[in-house]
């Protein structure tokens, strides 16, 4: 009889489930649920960095998707042997004394405070700050040292410090905070003892400074230190973490009952999405997995005896067993990659939306018809005038960090800037800019690996813009000077957790022979065109200049 698991992704938009036969990693069916709250931009504020989901979002996801694929893939409910979700991160939500999400409590229905505070949120850029200050000064272990030595606001602890501060009542009634990927985990599984609940060792040592090297958390005696409150929840979080190839329980008989599966079905313990789109794209020793979509989250693994006591100074982790157990993973990442394209084409919006999808000259028919034309449209004719131009014309210089830099060295105060404008400068040549931007924001981040001791023998891409423009995979093939492989699979996170979930229930001794076996192919590779790398190395030399200069007058 046939064994099939089921892997959910949890993206910054929407959740997809695939359900995949463990013998091959073929796709059988798969369903996308866009969070609706999220689609209409509630509870977020983007003026200042706010970006909060409300768990209902994810909870009315989880169940329209699973059941999508379970009715699609037409197989018998005791075939499906596993679980594994994959969510983003550092995404953590308040939680009651009994595991419920603040925001599906009386009273916090409608406050962002109770709700999912996302990665990309930047409201706890100040006590990101104070992290770092204590964590370099108070005379003790730099508890920062294996997440590249600089704490972001992104993350785990300055959010959750923020929220606190900012909301009396929130800060009350939490009885502790989850990672998103541990929560949808725990919502699924049976055994519901919120203390030995198997929490995340992704999502703990890339984001809350878990290591074994202190015992765990942070101890009380700096937590304290930077807020009483973080001292006192520290003893209502947890000691120990697991990888992904472990069983966090069974399935719940309520959830069960939901999704149409039965109690046998095991849930295995959660992970981030980059982590498991690398498993799903087949990572193995020396391969940088780049996931290319809004921001980047770019993937390593070595082993122990290379990386040792070593710690790579300015990314975003390295953790032993966050993406294949046994190894070292290491992340970096750019907080804005096709974030910066989307804001360009927002901004180039504005007389659209103001003033030609408003006009009374238009039917409202006539309106939908242009609007869609334009949409569909819209990226592809700017890549195309955009690739259109030659290196050897004068082209702006960008900075990728409209969201900040996440990777080498967090700094979520800095903001983009672009120089190099005249009068001949048109929406192409920016376009171009952007691009390159993002590609060189990319090759800092291999430099510093490189530079770190980190050797990277091959580049492999996944991801919304890895699969949907060749002409940005090809400007990076350039600016890397390496040739770059495209997983053919449009869902590798939501295939990697797929892939852990096989091994958790037992079908494969580990992750790498799973992976082996059920990882995505190929579809693509992009070569370094040699008589254009001497004109980018330029382009980024004057990328480089500008950075300098932008990071030295940034208070
Ligand atoms: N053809 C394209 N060229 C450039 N950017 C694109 C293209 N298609 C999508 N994008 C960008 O990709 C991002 C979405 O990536 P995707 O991987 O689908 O989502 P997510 O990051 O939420 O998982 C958006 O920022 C969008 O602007
Ligand atoms: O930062 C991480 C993982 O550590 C990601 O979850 C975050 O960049 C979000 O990724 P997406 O842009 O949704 O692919």
């Amino acid at each position: 009889m046939k064994n099939y698991v089921i892997g959910l992704d949890y993206g910054s938009d929407s959740v997809r489930a695939v359900l995949i036969d463990t013998e091959n990693g073929q796709e059988l069916a798969s369903d996308v649920c866009h969070y609706k709250r999220w689609g209409n931009k509630e509870y977020c504020n983007a003026s200042i960095n706010q970006f909060r989901q409300h768990p209902l979002d994810h909870i009315e996801g989880l169940e329209s998707t699973i059941k999508a694929v379970v009715a699609a893939g037409k197989v018998d409910p005791s075939q499906i042997k596993s679980i594994c979700i994959d969510t983003t991160g550092s995404s953590p939500i308040p939680v009651t004394a009994d595991g419920t999400p603040l925001a599906l409590t009386k009273g916090f229905e409608h406050n962002p405070n109770a709700m999912m505070v996302l990665w990309k949120d930047h409201t706890a850029i100040n006590e990101a700050n104070e992290i770092n200050e204590l964590s370099a000064n108070w005379g003790g272990e730099n508890f920062t040292k294996y997440e590249g030595g600089i704490y972001s606001s992104e993350w785990f602890w300055a959010k959750i410090l923020h929220v606190a501060r900012e909301d009396e009542a929130v800060k009350n009634a939490a009885h502790t905070w989850m990672e998103h990927c541990d929560l949808m985990t725990y919502l699924l599984i049976d055994d519901k003892d919120l203390k030995s609940f198997k929490r995340s060792r992704c999502a703990a040592g890339h984001k809350a400074m878990w290591h074994e090297d202190w015992n765990g958390l942070p101890p009380v005696e700096f937590l304290e230190k930077l807020d009483p409150y973080l001292a006192t929840l520290r003893g209502n979080l947890y000691d120990e973490t697991y990888t992904s190839d472990v069983v966090a329980g069974n399935l719940n008989q309520e959830w069960a009952t939901r999704l149409g599966l039965t109690t046998d079905t095991i849930i295995a313990v959660g992970t981030f999405d980059a982590h498991s789109g690398a498993v799903g794209a087949k990572i193995d020793e020396n391969t940088l997995v780049r996931v290319m979509g809004t921001s980047t989250c770019d993937i390593l693994v070595s082993t122990k005896e290379i990386i040792g006591t070593k710690t790579v100074k300015g990314i975003c982790g390295q953790v032993d067993g966050s993406v294949i157990p046994g190894y070292i993973g290491l992340e970096a990442g750019q907080s804005a990659f096709g974030d910066v394209l989307a804001w360009f084409k927002e901004t180039l919006s504005w007389p659209l939306d103001n003033l030609v999808y408003t006009s009374n000259l238009l039917s409202d028919e006539q309106k939908v018809q242009l609007k869609a034309e334009v949409e569909s449209n819209f990226i592809k004719t700017l890549t195309q005038q955009a690739e259109a131009i030659p290196l050897s014309e004068s082209i702006p210089t960008a900075l990728d960090w409209v969201n900040g830099r996440r990777t080498p060295d967090a700094n979520q105060g800095l903001k983009s800037a672009i120089s190099n404008i005249s009068l001949g400068t048109k929406a192409p040549h920016l376009f171009k800019a952007l691009i390159n931007s993002i590609c060189f924001g990319s090759k800092k981040i291999v430099d510093r690996f490189e530079e770190e001791g980190v050797r990277i023998d091959s580049v492999i891409g996944i991801g919304g813009v890895a699969r949907k423009s060749p002409f940005i995979m090809q400007t990076l093939a350039n600016v890397l000077n390496k040739p770059i492989k495209v997983a053919a699979s449009d869902q590798a996170p939501a295939l990697g957790a797929a892939i852990y979930a096989a091994v958790a229930a037992g079908i494969y001794p580990n992750v790498i022979e799973a992976s082996k076996k059920m990882g995505s192919d190929f579809e693509s590779e992009y070569f370094p065109e040699s008589d254009k790398i001497e004109a980018y190395q330029e382009l980024m030399d004057s990328y480089s200049d500008l950075a300098q200069f932008i990071e030295s007058i940034t208070k």
